[in-house]
């Protein structure tokens, strides 16, 4: 029988979501707005997700997801708090509910230990604080990696104010996920149409361009043993890594680009894996598996962005070997988030 791990499912819980409703109508120039408003503030659930009931937390685990995971056969979700996580508020909120937030993950994966794994959450605001909850996350409550929604106002992991964040994840032997929220504000520009915020190109922007920077910037010299995950195939990454590769090579020689000591194709395969949440295509799945191998590649849902049953028939139908099949749908989430 073949274990399902999902590598990408989003939960929140009561205290976050009414943070975020609060910030729905503040002046925040963020960009994240506008879906913030969708889910949190609105009159109806015009989301389009469907009931969010799973602001509840574990009501919504016991009343709507693990009915539904019982029923299409998924073996586990590896939870993290929804983007934008806490990033959006100020330090000391973000630094209280992501704490808060993590003790409620830890919760429910102690109370099904075959169901759930979950990522922790922390804020990057304060770094080195972050990095205290990070070794409280692995080290006390057995979380088995961390989720970070690219930016937090406006900034990246390559700047190394962030790299007490990065040492500890590298220390720690645990992966960081970088998930998507809406552009920066210096990054937003003609973002802001047409819908173009969200998921439909704005995320993969964001995480994308998030991703060639942390490469660009050489953070991978500094830490070699760091593992970053991110969703939706790659966010179009390992497709335009011949390009990257090439155009930053040249861009080297020339002084164009910051010499690092190895290249962006040799970073993007041993720094970076990729889950398949939100991209539901054989074709692009086949051509990551090629490109990168299938030992970087996992089965995600993107729950309760992207309904279940359909991800579960995309996998299950995904002509492929077994042994890729196991590795895509457990055994590269067993060893990269260290399940059990
Ligand atoms: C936090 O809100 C989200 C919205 C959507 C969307 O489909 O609009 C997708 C994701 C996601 O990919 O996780 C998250
Ligand atoms: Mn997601």
């Amino acid at each position: 029988e073949l274990r399902l791990i999902a590598t990408e499912e989003a939960w929140s819980i009561p205290e976050v979501a009414e943070e975020l409703r609060k910030t729905a109508n503040s002046p925040t120039q963020s960009l994240d707005k506008l879906l913030v408003k969708g889910i949190y503030d609105a009159p109806s659930d015009t989301s389009g997700y469907g009931k969010l009931d799973f602001l509840s937390g574990l009501k919504d685990i016991e009343e709507h997801r693990l009915p539904q995971m019982d029923e299409f056969g998924v073996d586990m979700h590896l939870l993290a708090l929804t983007a934008p996580g806490v990033q959006m508020f100020d330090a000391d909120t973000a630094m209280e509910l992501a704490s808060l937030a993590n003790d409620r993950l830890a919760e429910v994966c102690r109370k099904y230990p075959t169901r759930f794994a979950g990522l922790a959450s922390f804020a990057p605001h304060s770094p080195k604080r972050a990095a205290k909850e990070m070794e409280r996350a692995i080290n006390d409550l057995g979380l088995n990696g961390f989720m970070i929604n690219s930016h937090t106002n406006g900034e990246y992991l390559d700047d190394p104010k962030f790299w007490p964040i990065l040492e500890a994840a590298e220390a720690l032997d645990r992966c960081i996920y970088i998930h998507p929220r809406a552009a920066s504000d210096t990054l937003k520009g003609p973002l802001q149409d047409y819908g173009m915020d969200s998921a439909m190109w704005g995320y993969g922007v964001e995480v994308g361009t998030h991703a060639v920077r942390m490469m660009a910037g050489g953070v991978f010299d500094h830490f070699p043993k760091l593992k970053i995950c991110i969703g939706h195939m790659g966010e179009a990454v390992p497709f335009w890594l011949w390009r990257i590769n090439f155009m930053n090579s040249r861009a080297q020689v020339v002084g164009r680009a910051k010499k690092t000591g190895r290249s962006m194709a040799e970073y993007f395969q041993d720094n970076f894996v990729i889950t398949t949440s939100g991209v539901e295509d054989p074709l692009a799945l086949r051509y990551a598996i090629d490109k990168l191998g299938v030992q970087n590649v996992m089965w995600a849902i993107d729950y309760p962005y992207q309904p279940m049953k359909p991800a579960v028939d995309f996998i299950e139908a995904f002509e492929c070997t077994e042994e890729e099949r196991h590795a895509l749908c457990h055994g590269n989430a067993e060893r990269i988030f260290h399940i059990d």
